[in-house]
């Protein structure tokens, strides 16, 4: 029989029950009670023995002070040393002194300590002491005194029902009601049993665990229900399994079997703890720890964790292993358009896409390797891929294109039907030698590169890439100091009435120069301060500029000119805008309506937050155009709903006019659609008098592009513009001042 488990070797100290305080308070009453008649037995029988010495040393005194009385004073030494040696003194000490002190006479007894001495005066001169040993009555006492701890011993171990026969027995009795009550309301099953494995007794909640009424238990053997599997009778707790109902059906369980003494023969309990529950918690706590709730798939944490062993593995088995980081491609529009909910469900339909793509993989065709993918979700759009076994980066990027394709196919998200691309960043072990975290970093570098190319493309990790990255970093730190250090300047693009080619507007554009010169193209750094939120004050800062260079103009002399500052994506969904473009106006003095606000046709898809937003920009008085209408998600229902004021056709349209004539097609649309809805039009990139020409000739507002000038700084556009405003009109040039 197994005992039960140690108590742990050192227990903290305990403060103790109220049971435990009587149970101590009755052990001192009953050694006091205990230890009481030894005590007086033996104090009684010390004061006796003390009485008696000390009554026979006043006889014996007395009885020496008349012998010498009687003889003559030589003899009486010797007489007194007879008498001292007599039955009566046997055992004890005693001494005479004469009337001087000096010693008559002494017994030649020597007695067992302790002692106890009793003196006394002889009559007529000189004193007796008498010394007798104690021992007897002291043995005596510790004697009764041990019998009585024994038996106090003996009554403290005996069963309660032993110790005093009627009282106790009352009190069990009484108990018997208020421990069923007890045991009934426990929450664990429990189970009595004898050694012959047969049920004696149940609560029940045994019943409703096991699934049965108590009397479909009683009698039966237990092991029937409970998986005994390390001995009916071994006392301890382990995990098993019991089976409920009839037909029975396993559930977990934590079985306890503890004996239970008993007169005449021992039973056992089994208590039994369903443990359905807390496993299932536990496995949802799991779930949560390594899964995304969203997609099912696994998280980052756990994507680490295969990550690291798909390494192992691969540096083990020698096979190149391939680790995919892939972003979908302009997937807040989704969320934006949509709404959130179509957004997760989208996520969901491509986790699944994934994994069906993934497990139909016969990309590599191979049946001797054992070919293995981990599919995660990291947040957001992204998903990362891990495909082991594989023979070299082809095989990786087949699977990568087979993922494509497999997105490419519409997603249904309630109604509307979603055609997503993904931009895919791919780097592969060992040709990648490097720590978990830096392939995750590396194939993530390979997918921007993929977004920077165009989107819904597969990129490979390089060396070269990494510098790209690094470079890029420096990039945002040094961009953060830019604009404190006075290193944005405006440049200036005229705009002209297409047919009179009189300066209608310019249109602001961000440069970043030091000493002269360019530090990064507009299209590398606008896209770094969209990213880091630098956009929101660079932002701000162009408004201003242009807002106030305009009115320095009109204040030296030039007429009023249109000034278009395009807007950022972000600038639309953080900070308030409205505010931002209303303190510009106020601040600078310029009238709302010289400002021209643009937007892409993506920036319009925002749902109904950015409808409200550009009705109250509008509000205003401020103008609204669309820039590079037609390269985006052209929903032509939006410009109805958007107070848009003016369409810009996209450079790439106008490029091949009027000799492409897919291009001439696109450009004469985009004209009629904006006259029908009584839109101004204005054509971008107009570089040959032939394109401005086709343009006129289809009934296009005004232009902007080389053709009319290159941008210009302010300096260099004020004279540019003076010259033309000559040119135009010679002596009509406006010398108006400030109202
Ligand atoms: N519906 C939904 N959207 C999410 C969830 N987590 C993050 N997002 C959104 O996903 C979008 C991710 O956008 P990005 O990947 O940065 O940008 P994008 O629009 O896909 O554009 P590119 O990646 O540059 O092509 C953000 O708008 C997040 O708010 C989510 O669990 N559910």
């Amino acid at each position: 029989m197994t005992p039960p488990p140690a108590p742990p070797a050192t227990t903290p100290p305990k403060r103790r029950t109220p049971a435990a305080r009587q149970r101590v308070a009755g052990l001192w009453a009953a050694a006091l009670l205990a230890l009481l008649p030894p005590a007086v037995l033996g104090g009684l029988g010390w004061r006796l023995l003390d009485q008696e010495l000390d009554a026979s040393a006043a006889a014996l005194a007395a009885d020496l002070a008349r012998l010498r009385s009687e003889v003559p004073a030589a003899d009486w030494p010797a007489l007194a040393r007879q008498r001292l040696a007599g039955d009566d003194v046997a055992g004890r000490l005693a001494s005479v002194a004469d009337t001087d002190g000096a010693l008559v006479a002494t017994s030649t007894a020597s007695p067992d300590w302790p002692t106890r001495s009793a003196a006394a005066a002889l009559h007529g001169g000189g004193a007796l002491v008498l010394t007798r040993s104690m021992r007897g009555p002291l043995a005596l006492g510790a004697l009764l005194w041990l019998s009585a701890a024994g038996a106090l011993l003996l009554w403290r171990r005996a069963p309660p029902a032993d110790r005093t026969a009627s009282g106790a027995a009352t009190r069990a009795d009484a108990a018997v009601p208020a421990l069923r009550t007890l045991i009934e309301s426990f929450h664990d099953g429990i189970l009595l049993y004898g050694d012959d494995g047969l049920v004696r007794d149940c609560n029940s909640a045994a019943s409703r665990l096991l699934g049965l009424p108590a009397e479909q238990i009683l009698g039966q053997p237990l092991a029937r229900w409970v998986d005994l599997a390390h001995g009916a009778t071994t006392v301890g707790k382990v995990e098993s399994q019991a089976h409920r109902g009839s037909p029975t059906r396993p559930f977990p369980c934590e079985l306890a079997i503890a004996r239970v003494p008993h007169p005449g023969h021992d039973l056992w309990s089994a208590t039994l703890r369903d443990l359905t529950e807390r496993n299932l918690a536990e496995r949802q706590l799991q779930q949560l720890a390594n899964f995304d709730p969203l997609t099912g798939l696994p998280n980052r944490a756990l994507f680490r964790d295969r990550l690291r062993l798909a390494i192992a593995r691969a540096g083990r088995s020698g096979q190149p292993m391939a680790l995919m980081f892939l972003d979908l491609d302009r997937f807040k529009n989704v969320n934006d358009s949509l709404g959130h909910d179509a957004g997760d469900r989208l996520l969901q339909q491509v986790a699944a896409r994934l994994g069906a793509a993934l497990r139909g993989s016969d990309t590599v065709g191979r049946s001797d390797l054992e070919q293995s993918f981990t599919v995660a979700r990291l947040g957001g759009d992204e998903f990362t891929i891990v495909a082991e076994s594989l023979r070299s980066a082809d095989d990786a990027l087949r699977i990568a294109e087979r993922i494509q394709q497999a997105l490419q196919q519409p997603v249904l998200v309630g109604k509307h039907e979603i055609v997503v691309s993904t931009s895919i960043g791919i780097t592969v072990y060992p040709d990648d030698p490097s720590p978990p975290d830096d392939l995750l970093r590396h194939a993530d570098q390979a997918m921007y590169r993929a977004k920077e190319l165009g989107r819904d493309q597969v990129q490979f990790y390089s060396v070269e890439l990494n510098e790209q990255a690094q470079r890029r970093l420096q990039l945002e730190g040094e961009l953060r100091h830019a604009l404190e250090r006075g290193e944005f300047e405006l440049a200036w693009q005229p705009k002209a009435d297409i047919q009179s080619g009189h300066i209608s507007g310019a249109e602001v554009l961000l440069r970043w120069q030091r000493a002269g010169q360019s530090v990064a193209t507009p299209d590398v750094f606008i896209r770094v301060l969209e990213e880091t939120g630098l956009i929101m004050p660079v932002g701000r800062w162009v408004l201003e500029q242009a807002a106030r260079q305009i009115v320095a103009w009109r204040r030296a002399g030039l007429p009023w000119l249109r000034v278009a500052v395009n807007l950022s994506a972000r600038q639309l969904r953080q900070g308030d805008l409205v505010r931002t473009v209303s303190e510009v106006l106020e601040t600078s003095g310029l009238p709302s309506a010289q400002l021209e606000l643009e937007l892409t046709e993506s920036m319009l898809m925002g749902g109904e937050q950015h409808q409200r937003l550009l009705h109250r920009l509008s509000a205003l008085g401020v103008q609204l155009a669309i820039d590079d209408f037609g390269t985006g998600w052209s929903s032509l229902s939006y410009l109805k709903r958007f107070n848009v004021d003016t369409l810009k056709i996209d450079r790439s349209f106008v490029r091949d006019t009027p000799h492409d004539p897919e291009d001439n097609a696109i450009a004469t649309a985009v004209i009629a659609l904006a006259r029908s809805l009584k839109l101004r039009v204005v054509a971008e990139g107009v570089e040959t008098p032939e394109q401005r020409r086709f343009l006129l000739d289809n009934g296009c507002d005004e232009f902007q592009g080389w053709l009319l000038s290159r941008p210009l700084s302010a300096r260099a556009f004020e004279a540019w513009w003076r010259q033309q405003l000559l040119l135009a009109s010679g002596a009509e040039v406006e010398h108006a001042t400030l109202p």
